[in-house]
């Protein structure tokens, strides 16, 4: 006999028509494949004190390994929603004396308070602000579900969609939206802020900054923030078209921003409802180098190559000829296939799960025209993503890196695990850039996946010495494990094996925090400490400002009885 809550489904219809929903009388999600298997919501927030483990967690690692995933908290709007869409939700695995302790708290975004009060979603599609709700036009979207990353004591929570959300390190509550003590009031920030070890700086930036996020500015800024939280660099730039510029690499005196081919659609697709983006497989891949100090908007240098899309930046330094040397994964297709060609038929989807995706060494002359064809100094076949370096050597001439790996050719019980969700990221890889005929690989198993990994240094270690920390997802139990690898053998397997007792969802990044510095931190932003506690932003931003003067100029127009929101979009539901 079938249980009955394995009938149920049978008897009330899908909480979806057309693809839009259209009815909050259950909480249900889509039947697709993002929300479904190991991809199901996790939505838990909680703690849990001494996690089970087997081997043994190196007692000198004492710290916190933060990372971050999207996990919709509320049935999305559309029935065909996207990973990427979802509310972030940070885990943070506190590591001390051998033992691991749990906790995980959503992001509080101003979406998040939205949604909460209206026990439903209201925002619609990606990057799209004319597919949500009426009650929330003008409300910032941005979900802060990409990176999570320590900045002068807090936890930054970011996206590049919209403004970083800081939070406490401790206790992961959210402060608020952070707008760097009114100093950075873009519509957007980038998910990949830069540390520079020897000076303290953090280097940002953000693109589409022009307007209000979505609505296709070519403008970029680059900023430098000094340790003491000043911003000391500002400067705008123009990029040759609106794009997607997910991460960036510093060296010593330059900032590499790599413009993948990933296009904003126009204003008339987003008010019919389309995607923000549309993938151009007849656009070249940019890459503009910018100076860290004194640049001026015509000092950008772009550097452009075949059609391609952009991974994740290892390292980033100048060689003994002043030119900079660029490394990051380029893989040969659209990677999102989510965001497919305007027109479909000028790229099958076919080959969504063979693309290559080599490691490519690229050395730019900032001296160069802008403009100059430029093809990779190196192409190594590492076939990976998430490519992670000893932090101590960002802006530095660097060894060693690591990624989650594709290996094809390994067992893979199809059987059981279904497709893997995330990808087929079955292995870590430890590569030398002085040795590349080693190969320093642990693979997973044939029922498991890796998600991002992150480096925990050695004290007064050499590079590279230290641990690589990551999830693993083992697809077929749907529940995750986080794993301690010796950093340069990881072949030999994890040293240790921590168990969450479920599963969470598949996340982007991660960064362990030493607990010194966080301890250091807490001192210093207590009432009575030398910096004190962070503020959260005070006045709304710009976009926002000016959106309320332009309806208050319609209504004035329109009269008293006037329609507020002359309505241009797609009201999600109802
Ligand atoms: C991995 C890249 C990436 C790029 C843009 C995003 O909004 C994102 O959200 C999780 C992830
Ligand atoms: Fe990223």
């Amino acid at each position: 006999m079938a249980h009955i809550f394995d009938l149920a489904p049978q008897f009330t219809p899908s909480n979806y028509s057309a693809g839009v929903k259209s009815s909050d009388d259950r909480v249900v999600y889509p039947a697709t494949g993002v929300f479904q298997g190991f991809n199901k919501p996790c939505r838990l927030e909680g703690d849990i004190f001494d996690l089970e483990f087997d081997g043994i967690i190196p007692p000198e690692i004492n710290g916190t390994f933060y990372r971050i995933q999207p996990d919709h908290r509320f049935p999305p709007i559309f029935e065909d929603d996207i990973h990427f869409n979802g509310d972030g939700s940070v885990t943070a695995i506190r590591i001390a004396n051998g033992h691991a302790d749990f906790r995980q708290r959503y992001v509080q975004t101003d979406r998040y308070k939205a949604e909460t009060e209206a026990r439903r979603a209201l925002f619609g599609r990606y990057r799209n602000p004319y597919t949500d709700n009426e009650t929330v036009k003008g409300v910032i979207r941005t979900v802060a579900n990409t990176n999570i990353t320590f900045w002068r004591g807090l936890l930054l929570a970011s996206k590049e969609d919209g403004p970083p959300y800081i939070m406490d390190p401790v206790t992961l509550e959210t402060i608020g939206r952070y707008d760097f003590e009114g100093q950075i009031l873009t519509p957007t920030f980038t998910a990949h802020p830069k540390f520079d070890p020897d000076t303290g700086e953090m280097l940002c930036f953000a693109y589409e900054a022009g307007g209000d996020g979505h609505d296709g500015s070519n403008d970029v800024v680059v900023w430098t923030i000094d340790r003491d939280g000043r911003k000391t660099e500002e400067c705008w730039y123009k990029a040759p078209f609106c794009g997607m510029i997910h991460d960036c690499g510093v060296s010593e005196n330059y900032m590499v921003l790599p413009l993948t081919p990933i296009k904003w659609t126009g204003m008339d697709r987003l008010k019919k409802g389309e995607n923000h983006w549309a993938w151009d497989p007849n656009e070249d891949q940019w890459y503009g180098v910018v100076p860290r100090r004194n640049g001026k908007p015509e000092d950008i240098v772009w550097f452009r190559a075949d059609n391609a899309f952009h991974g994740h930046i290892a390292g980033c330094y100048e060689n003994e000829d002043g030119h900079v040397v660029f490394d990051l994964t380029v893989a040969d297709g659209n990677v999102f296939f989510f965001f497919p060609p305007v027109d479909e038929k000028e790229a099958p989807l076919a080959k969504r799960n063979q693309l290559k995706s080599p490691t490519c060494r690229w050395i730019f002359d900032p001296k160069a025209q802008t403009g100059t064809r430029v093809t990779p100094a190196e192409t190594w076949m590492t076939n990976g993503e998430f490519s992670r370096i000893d932090d101590r050597y960002v802006t530095k001439k660097y060894n060693h890196f690591w990624q989650a790996k594709v290996d094809p050719a390994r067992p893979y019980d199809f059987a059981r695990c279904g497709p893997p969700a995330g990808g087929l990221f079955n292995c870590v890889g430890h590569y030398s850039w002085d040795d590349r005929t080693k190969e320093d690989v642990f693979f997973a198993g044939p029922t498991a996946t890796f998600q991002e990994p992150s480096f925990i240094p050695k004290d007064g270690g050499a590079e590279g010495e230290g641990y690589i920390i990551a999830l693993v997802n083992h697809l077929d139990v749907l529940r995750n494990d986080i794993v301690i690898l010796d950093a340069l053998d990881v072949a030999r397997g994890p040293v240790a094996a921590i168990h969450l007792p479920f599963k969470l969802k598949l996340g982007l990044h991660g960064n362990f925090v030493d607990q010194r510095d966080i301890d250091a931190w807490k001192g210093r932003r207590s009432e009575s400490g030398d910096v004190g506690p962070a503020h959260p932003a005070r006045e709304p931003l710009p976009w926002q400002v000016r959106r309320r003067h332009q309806r208050h100029g319609e209504e004035h127009r329109q009269g008293p009885n006037g329609v507020i929101d002359s309505s241009n979009g797609i009201n999600g539901s109802h």
